[in-house]
């Protein structure tokens, strides 16, 4: 089967973490991370950067693009207030299964809905398909020649609000300079740059916030 080390992670989760508790769920996929197989999730020292966006933010709509194995639908959904909504894509179907095990497992999927496809896909439908109104926040942590296509799809179909908040994962690596050159400078976000590193690895990395200012 594809995607072993998918499996086993999820695999060590169940055997490890406690059902029906996110942190733990969490700390298991970093343990797993450090001690056994590295793997693509944004991890704990980029997550304690995610986490104080997402409570800063507060939100009430979370748009993922790039859902993986669920370890940052899972550290996203642990901060939201109850009734707010993370709707997740990935694109590929194997993950999107082991993600649906994890979140499941974790407790948080009444919140957490993994939709199976491309952002590009899935955005122009979220109005009429999802109820979405506007989002209040967007993780995008997916593949790195998506980005800038997808906020752009984002702001085409109104998805955003004013003061909506971007946050984008792998700025410095592998890297989104046409993301990062857009946000910075088309003149409708507000852009913070969030030093870091590679998940589990010394490598210089980087989150960027992006504010949208509105369709001016
Ligand atoms: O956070 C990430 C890290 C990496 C990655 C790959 C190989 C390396 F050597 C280092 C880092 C790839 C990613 N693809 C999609 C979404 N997020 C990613
Ligand atoms: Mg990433």
């Amino acid at each position: 089967m594809e995607d072993m080390k998918e499996q086993r992670m999820l695999d060590y989760v169940l055997e490890n973490a406690v059902r029906g508790d996110p942190q733990s769920v969490v700390d298991k996929l970093d343990q797993f991370c450090r001690s056994k197989e590295w793997t693509m999730n944004v991890g704990d020292e980029k997550g304690l950067i995610l986490d104080k966006v997402v409570i800063e933010a507060d939100p009430s709509i979370v748009l993922e693009l790039g859902t993986y194995c669920g370890y940052s639908a899972v550290r996203i959904a642990r901060l939201l207030k109850p009734g707010a909504r993370l709707l997740s894509m990935e694109l590929n179907p194997v993950h999107a299964s082991v993600a649906r095990k994890m979140i499941e497992f974790a407790g948080v999927h009444h919140m957490v809905e993994v939709l199976e496809g491309s952002a590009e896909e899935f955005i122009p439908k979220l109005k009429q398909t999802y109820g979405v109104e506007t989002v209040d926040f967007v993780f995008i942590d997916h593949w790195k020649d998506r980005y800038l296509i997808d906020t752009k799809m984002l702001e085409e179909f109104r998805v955003l609000r004013e003061g909506s908040v971007l946050l984008a994962d792998n700025v410095v690596y592998p890297g989104v300079p046409d993301f990062l050159q857009y946000v910075r400078t088309c003149g409708r976000y507000e852009c913070t740059n969030y030093p870091s590193h590679v998940q589990y690895m010394n490598q210089e990395d980087a989150l960027e916030k992006a504010v949208f200012l509105g369709y001016l």
